[in-house]
Order: C-alpha cells, then structure tokens, then sequence
C-alpha cells in the first residue's frame, strides 16, 4: 500500500486519503474513561497457550521502518475466547526520548510511556491474518501497558538485541523466550471493547483487550526502545528517527468499553 508515517505530509490527519477505514467508525486506541466502563461478569480470565518458548527456538526480531516486531509461531493462541486466535506478531508503540509519553491506549487520559501488542487472528474461521485481517471477528489484541520503573528481565530479551535492526527492514534472528512474561500477572483484569488497527489500514477488526494493570522497564530500557531505531533504512541519506509511534485518540461514539473486574 501506499506510504504513511506518524507526523508529516503522510502522517495521521492524512492517512484516510489512501485508507478510507481511517476515516470511519470504530476507530482505535481511545481513552479508557471510568464514566464509559461497565462490568461484564461473563468476562473470562485471557488464557493464552504455547507462549512458554523455548530458547532453543529463535525468533525473527525486525524494525519494518513503523514498529519493532517479533513475528510469532502459529502454536501460540488465546484460549479463552469463542473462536481460537492464532499468535502472529508482537510490537510497541513508544514516545521519544524527551517524553516517556508514548501508549496509544490512555486510562483516565493518563498516558504510559509505552505500549506492546500481541496480535492474533481468527484461526477458527481464516487460513492466515491476511484474510482475517478485514473481518470483523478478523483479529484480537493485548495490549499491555508499559511504565519507566523497575528492570524487566522479560522486555531485555527483545531490547539486547534493538542494535541490530536499527534500520527499516533490517531483522535478526533471536533465541526464543517465555512470551507469557510480557503481560502482566494478572491477566483476569482487562478492558475489552471493539475496535480497530491503530496503523493504515486501520480495519475495524480488532477485538481489543488492554489488561488493567501495566507493567514497568527501567529507564535505559525506555531510552534503548525510545533512541535504537530509525524508520529511514541504511542507505537513505536522512536518518529519521522512529519515535512517537502511536495513533492519536479516537472517538469512543457509542462505543461501550466492558470491564472484567469490579473497582
Ligand atoms: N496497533 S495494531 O493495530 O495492533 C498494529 C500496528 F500498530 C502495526 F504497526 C502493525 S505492523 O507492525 O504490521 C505495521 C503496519 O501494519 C500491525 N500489523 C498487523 C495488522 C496488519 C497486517 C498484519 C500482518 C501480519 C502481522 C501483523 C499485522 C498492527 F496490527
Ligand atoms: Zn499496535
């Protein structure tokens, strides 16, 4: 498809023009707002198998010039909803080094400094994501929130190796690891509400799920996410840093956003 970026001539306020779902209803990431939220008490804990990966596997870590991407191996899916939803891939969305301010979702209009999705898509009813991908029960989302804080042993599997993709599409084959140890502990507590990608072509095929509790990277961590990567590739003359990608917020309409947990 055509070119978009975050900021610019191709940035968000103009991305409709090629991709008219940007444009339209259902849009994503939106402010999870207290006043919008109703408890749903048929809402499940996630449960998520196969995301125990062993490091004698290996995983292709890549910049493609928008995110840091891990691609992710189709034995990897969410369990607990009606239909099985197939692991494909997981990235962030981050601020810049200046401003830890870098999630799409906000709660209480609070931003967090980053955010990391794991993508998945309706393995019941689509060979693969791309024919899911337009469908309205195409894909499902986690989101997790994520704070400057503590060291996360977890994210520094993925960071360590941000040098070598510095980038657009540059890749490098990692050793696996436990992809469970991304969420949260608790994965009994989340926002639910339907949505869409929050990137070109922002399709309204995405059951979203934000866990209500965030996690934490210690601030090196954040600098190495926030300052590693550009979106231009090696050979361009300009270097453009890739930094604040993430969507701007969208109309929550009539939207409901269920919660699984009482306050
Ligand atoms: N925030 S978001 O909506 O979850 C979201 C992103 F923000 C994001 F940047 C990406 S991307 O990195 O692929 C770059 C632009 O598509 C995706 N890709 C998904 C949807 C598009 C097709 C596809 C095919 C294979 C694997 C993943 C995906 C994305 F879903
Ligand atoms: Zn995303």
């Amino acid at each position: 498809g055509a070119k978009w970026t975050y900021g610019g001539p191709e940035g968000e306020h103009h991305w409709s023009k090629h991709y008219p779902y940007c444009g339209g209803a259902f849009q994503s990431p939106i402010d999870i707002k207290s006043e919008l939220l109703r408890f749903d008490p048929t809402l499940r804990p996630i449960e998520v198998q196969n995301y125990n990966l062993p490091p004698s596997e290996q995983l292709t870590l890549g910049n493609n010039g928008h995110s840091l991407q891990i691609s992710l191996p189709s034995r990897m899916f969410i369990s607990s909803l009606r239909h099985r939803y197939t692991a494909a891939q997981l990235h962030f969305h981050w601020g810049s080094s200046g401003l830890p301010a870098g999630s799409e979702h906000m709660v209480n209009s609070k931003q967090y400094a980053a955010e990391m999705h794991v993508v998945h898509y309706n393995a019941d009813k689509y060979p693969n994501i791309s024919t899911a991908v337009d469908k309205s029960d195409g894909l499902a989302v986690l989101g997790v929130l994520i704070d400057v804080g503590e060291f996360n042993p977890a994210y520094e599997h993925i960071l360590k190796f941000i040098n070598g993709i510095k980038y657009r599409d540059q890749k490098v084959q990692v050793p696996a690891f436990d992809i469970r140890a991304l969420l949260p502990t608790r994965l009994d507590e989340y926002y639910r509400y339907d949505g869409s990608l929050t990137t070109p072509p922002c399709y309204p095929s995405v059951l979203w799920t934000v866990f209500r509790n965030h996690v934490t990277i210690s601030q090196k961590q954040f600098l190495a996410l926030a300052t590693s990567l550009f979106s231009s590739n090696s050979q361009d003359s300009a270097h453009m840093p890739l930094q604040s990608n993430f969507r701007k917020l969208q109309l929550v309409d009539s939207r409901t956003v269920l919660v699984s947990f009482k306050e």
